[in-house]
């Protein structure tokens, strides 16, 4: 069961607590891991990822009880499909009251203006209510520079081929990118600084990389400016979950 209501993050500009600067990726099997996590993070205001581990075993019926206990969402499918299908899928994560959702933005253009004109739809039907944070995609922070250029047959520097991904979500009118916190200065160059960066490959100094490639402490990510840090197993993977959560915390704030 999830417990008490916390106070809510307003927005992106008036964001105080450093908690809610926090997405704690729920990457669990099911509904009872979560919710066990939940309760030892009780009270911690940060913002919560649903992904596709989560969401296909759990529904939205979880994403509903998360916004119940009074937790920002953020809802981790990244469509990439036709824009006419993302439209839709955008629509229907919209009208789930999600406060921020993501697709690729190697869907191109096209895709992430239907996926912005998905919001708006639902937007219509939703009077009062806040719109989602729409987020591109850029490179996975699990991909490396060799694999950008020899597996997948992108040439030249991976931030390169992040700049390109965050100008077009940028141009089609999205509100930010997820992206490396390494990319985050070149991303708010050009940009600018109230374009959205979300940012996982945060690794506490010690902490094992895993898959990840392009990682940095969540100290230095938020000193690069990013608005935001999503990290999961640090957490979740932790003999003390939320100790290792006010670690961080206190390594942001100090
Ligand atoms: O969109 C994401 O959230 C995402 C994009 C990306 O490039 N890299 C990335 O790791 N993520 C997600 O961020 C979380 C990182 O988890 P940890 O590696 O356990 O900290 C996972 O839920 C990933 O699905």
């Amino acid at each position: 069961m999830i417990l008490s209501p916390l106070r809510r993050a307003s927005n992106l500009k008036s964001n105080r607590n450093p908690a809610e600067r926090i997405i704690v990726a729920l990457d669990y099997p099911d509904a009872a891991g979560a919710e066990s996590l939940l309760r030892q993070l009780e009270g911690i205001p940060c913002y919560m990822k649903v992904g596709m581990e989560l969401f296909y075993a759990a529904g939205p019926q979880f994403v509903l009880r998360l916004k119940e206990a009074g937790y920002n969402v953020f809802l981790d499918l990244k469509l990439h499909d036709i824009p006419n299908t993302v439209k839709g899928g955008s629509a229907s994560v919209t009208r789930l009251g999600v406060d921020m959702f993501n697709v690729h933005a190697a869907g191109g253009a096209a895709m992430m203006e239907a996926a912005r004109e998905g919001v708006e739809q639902a937007m219509s039907g939703r009077p009062g209510a806040a719109k989602p944070i729409l987020i591109g995609v850029t490179q996975l922070t699990s991909t490396s520079q060799q694999v950008l250029n020899d597996e997948i047959g992108i040439a030249g520097p991976i931030e390169e081929a992040v700049l390109r991904y965050a100008s077009l979500a940028k141009q089609s009118g999205l509100d930010g990118v997820v992206a490396s916190p390494l990319e985050v200065t070149r991303i708010k160059e050009r940009c600018g600084a109230s374009f959205a960066t979300v940012t996982p490959g945060i690794r506490p100094a010690g902490a094992a990389i895993g898959d990840q490639s392009r990682v940095m402490t969540p100290q230095d990510a938020f000193a690069q400016g990013t608005d935001y840090i999503v990290i999961g197993r640090p957490i979740t993977g932790a003999a003390y979950p939320r100790q290792a959560l006010e670690q961080i915390i206190e390594s942001i704030t100090g």
